[in-house]
């Protein structure tokens, strides 16, 4: 991607991950939501993606969009994620049609189809022995109302791909945590990513041909529940992480790079 790149939610910890691996590799220009505490060494403007002429600024001139921005809170009411989730998402995917932008990144998330973790498959799919995998062609099954909006942004790129061409990717992403995976949480580590691991699956995302894509953003964990074979053949994803390789916070096994 040589045209730059639009990350909204910069000031999040995504966009941090994203950042911290690839500040480097691409011409970004970051939308926040408050003024960042220290001056940016990017372009950037502050804004509201449910504000559409902050929308159309964001979008002015660059080539893909990394969607973050929005309530990441699973208990997160219906009012906050129909503004900032759903209204925003759309708003987005408007402005960037309208632009002519040729990639959309859309930060999806695990509670989009978090009520295929039924009582009696936990905690049994959370272990590595079992062999429960979701793989990205399933519909969602939201576990909260803010797995709705997910499902929903995730359906807002399937009608902008297919009416105007745009070429879109869900990443269903995990557990992001910096570091080391959660500790003493099953779940957590099962769809662990880590930093290393999510700033290169958005890079692949930037860099890869498709159409319509929906893939899940875990490391290479020995406990999964999500498939990562979708992105390791339509995106080249190379996880470098697994959080079988922690015990606590300390690395036991270092990473194959
Ligand atoms: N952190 C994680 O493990 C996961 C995150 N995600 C998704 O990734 C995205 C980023 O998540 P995080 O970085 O963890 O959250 P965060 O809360 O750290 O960052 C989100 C950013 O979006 C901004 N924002 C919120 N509403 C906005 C609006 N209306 N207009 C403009 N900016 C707005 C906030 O100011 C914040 O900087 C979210 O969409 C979240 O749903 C999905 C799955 C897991
Ligand atoms: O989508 C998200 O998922 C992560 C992981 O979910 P959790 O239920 O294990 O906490 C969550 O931490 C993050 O806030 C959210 O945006």
């Amino acid at each position: 991607m040589d045209d730059p790149v639009l990350l909204t939610g910069a000031g999040g910890a995504v966009g941090e991950a994203i950042l911290e691996g690839l500040e480097e590799d691409y011409y970004w220009k970051l939308m926040f939501h408050n003024p960042p505490a220290e001056q940016p060494n990017h372009e950037y403007l502050i804004g509201d993606v449910d504000n559409p002429d902050d929308v159309r600024e964001a979008v002015s001139g660059v080539g893909a969009v990394i969607h973050l921005a929005g309530d990441p809170r699973p208990e997160a009411p219906w009012d906050s994620v129909l503004s900032n989730n759903i209204d925003g998402t759309q708003k987005i995917y408007e402005a960037a049609v309208e632009e002519g932008v040729e990639k959309f990144v859309f930060a999806s998330s695990n509670h989009a189809v978090g009520s295929f973790e039924t009582q009696d498959r936990t905690p049994d799919m959370y272990r590595p022995e079992d062999d429960f995998r979701l793989d990205g062609t399933e519909f969602p099954r939201p576990g909260n109302l803010y797995g709705v909006s997910k499902a929903t942004g995730e359906v807002l790129g399937r009608y902008y791909h297919d009416k105007y061409g745009i070429k879109v990717c869900n990443i269903r992403i995990g557990n992001l945590t910096r570091g080391h995976p959660p500790i003493d949480y099953e779940r957590g580590q099962a769809m662990w990513l880590s930093y290393p691991d999510c700033a290169h699956i958005h890079q692949c995302a930037l860099e890869a041909d498709y159409e319509y894509e929906t893939v899940y953003g875990i490391s290479d964990n020995d406990r999964k529940y999500y498939s990562i074979e979708r992105a390791k053949e339509v995106l080249n994803y190379r996880p470098q992480d697994n959080s079988a390789h922690f015990e606590g916070e300390d690395r036991v096994v270092e990473p194959d790079v």
